[in-house]
């Protein structure tokens, strides 16, 4: 199977399981990227059953509405019943590392609302250490220097991604060689440094379910 191929199976297992979960007025937490993007494809496929998405990112709410899937403000929405998104990297306990797309901060938003968290990744994104896959900083343009100068005093290498400013106006630093033994109390420290919006470490509030594209099928994983 291509990666695309495990892309839509884990899009389409996703779908099988936000059914058993949605009713006619549920909003439905949508993620960014090329595995979300299968996601919103199978979405279209019941829109009539679901009231509408909120969505991580402008990329993602062009692509629900295209579909003809109402996009809605997250502040007029209550709980997200459930939010399917994809990662750069997942491990064991469904701590993942987010933010390649450059959409972390409102993957971290839509997945704080959620009660149920489903990442869909292929096999490709299964790690035991994270880190391997540069962390993505989102921070405010003014602070990107001292960011920088701190996070090396944490033994990072931050990178400014040159050229690219998130959908909330701000810049990202990617963090090379990095090692992530202790996701929890690396993702507090790095969000506690002035002037970074947030980190792309998911492990305050992890994933609940992995369905994970593999050669011999979809594996269905709940956390350690
Ligand atoms: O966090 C993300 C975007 O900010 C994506 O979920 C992550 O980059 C994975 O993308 P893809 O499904 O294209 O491999």
């Amino acid at each position: 199977m291509t990666q695309d191929e495990l892309k839509k199976a884990v899009a389409e297992a996703a779908l099988e399981e936000v059914k058993k979960i949605i009713d006619k007025d549920s909003i439905v937490g949508v993620g960014t990227g090329s595995t979300a993007n299968f996601f919103i494809d199978a979405l279209a496929t019941i829109k009539l059953d679901f009231d509408g998405a909120v969505a991580s990112s402008e990329a993602t709410r062009e692509r629900l509405k295209a579909h003809g899937i109402t996009v809605y403000d997250l502040n007029g929405v209550g709980t997200v019943p459930v939010y399917v998104d994809g990662a750069d990297e997942v491990n064991a306990h469904l701590h993942m590392v987010k933010g390649g797309g450059g959409a972390l901060t409102r993957e971290k938003i839509i997945g704080a609302c959620s009660t149920k968290f489903i990442c869909i990744a292929d096999e490709s994104k299964k790690v035991d250490i994270l880190g391997g896959f540069p962390l993505p900083v989102e921070v405010i343009p003014m602070a990107r220097s001292y960011v920088a100068r701190e996070l090396v005093k944490m033994g990072a290498n931050p990178v400014y991604r040159e050229g690219f400013v998130t959908d909330n106006g701000n810049v990202i630093l990617d963090l090379y060689n990095f090692p992530i033994d202790d996701p929890l109390s690396i993702e507090q420290k790095i969000n506690n440094i002035t002037g970074v919006v947030t980190n792309g470490l998911f492990a305050l509030r992890p994933a609940d379910v992995l369905l994970l594209g593999c050669a011999d099928g979809v594996k269905r994983i709940t956390a350690d």
